[in-house]
């Protein structure tokens, strides 16, 4: 049976000092941080998710963003080398927890710089964010470690938002959805749908008609409700302090067999 499981790490104590490039710095609560961190894996179990949890890495702040630590494509994980040094010494306690899971583990090397964020797979489409956090020496080893495996890769400027994924994802069908003020080249993607809010480009895709998405976006939320979809709202203020969004709370593993 294809896997439903996904991987998540605790926020660290420290997550008050977290990283912060596009937006000004705002006071996060740690205790506020970690309740809604358990609301955001209740979510996913509610909705026929298994979550595991990696190792916590209590000494580093943006350790929560799980998603920008690996990249899966099928069975393989490619663990990523982020664009940012200091978030580098997060990926140890990632490798370990999909090699326990049966997935084989491929690595991005220096010089290329690749943050899982700047990932979005639709179908055997990969496309790739080429931005502060993920430069060509890492979109080329992207492409080396997935197109043998059926991958097709497209890489896409970001410049406007942290991540690629900060300004795109995609619904069930395909159409990549996306606030259009922050997105450089809509014309790049087959369908684009543009949302009313920044928060409500970021959708988790749950299963079925379900989409896990942020309390701060009702507007789209609305918007998908009318589209005939049904979104599970989570409310992860204190990570949109820090630039994160839905997406970056966990890493799903569907490809897995089990
Ligand atoms: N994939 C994501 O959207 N990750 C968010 C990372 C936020 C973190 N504060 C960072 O700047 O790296």
């Amino acid at each position: 049976m294809p896997s439903r499981r996904a991987l998540i790490r605790r926020p660290s104590p420290r997550v008050a000092d977290g990283l912060v490039t596009h937006v000004e710095r705002r006071t996060v609560d740690p205790r506020v941080a970690l309740a809604q961190w358990r609301a955001y894996g209740e979510a996913l179990r509610a909705h026929g998710w298994e979550t595991v949890e990696a190792e916590p890495a209590d000494d580093c702040p943006d350790g929560v963003f799980i998603e920008d630590t690996v990249v899966m494509f099928r069975n393989v994980a490619l663990i990523a080398r982020s664009g940012a040094e200091t978030r580098r010494r997060e990926t140890a306690g990632v490798e370990e927890a999909v090699a326990r899971l049966g997935c084989s583990v491929n690595w991005v090397w220096e010089p290329g710089t690749l943050d899982g964020g700047d990932v979005l797979k639709i179908g055997d489409t990969v496309y790739v964010g080429r931005g502060g956090r993920t430069n060509a020496a890492g979109v080329r080893q992207l492409r080396a470690a997935f197109e043998p495996l059926g991958a097709r890769v497209v890489a896409v400027p970001v410049s406007r938002v942290l991540h690629l994924k900060s300004a795109v994802t995609a619904l069930p069908d395909g159409t990549v959805i996306g606030y259009e003020p922050l997105v450089e080249q809509p014309s790049l993607f087959p369908r684009f749908l543009p949302v009313p809010e920044e928060a409500g480009a970021h959708v988790v895709l749950l299963g079925g008609a379900r989409l896990l998405m942020a309390a701060s976006a009702p507007k789209t939320a609305e918007l998908f409700t009318d589209l005939g979809y049904e979104p599970v709202l989570v409310d992860i203020g204190e990570f949109e302090k820090l630039e994160g969004c839905v997406t970056c709370l966990s890493v799903r593993l569907r490809d897995l067999h089990t």
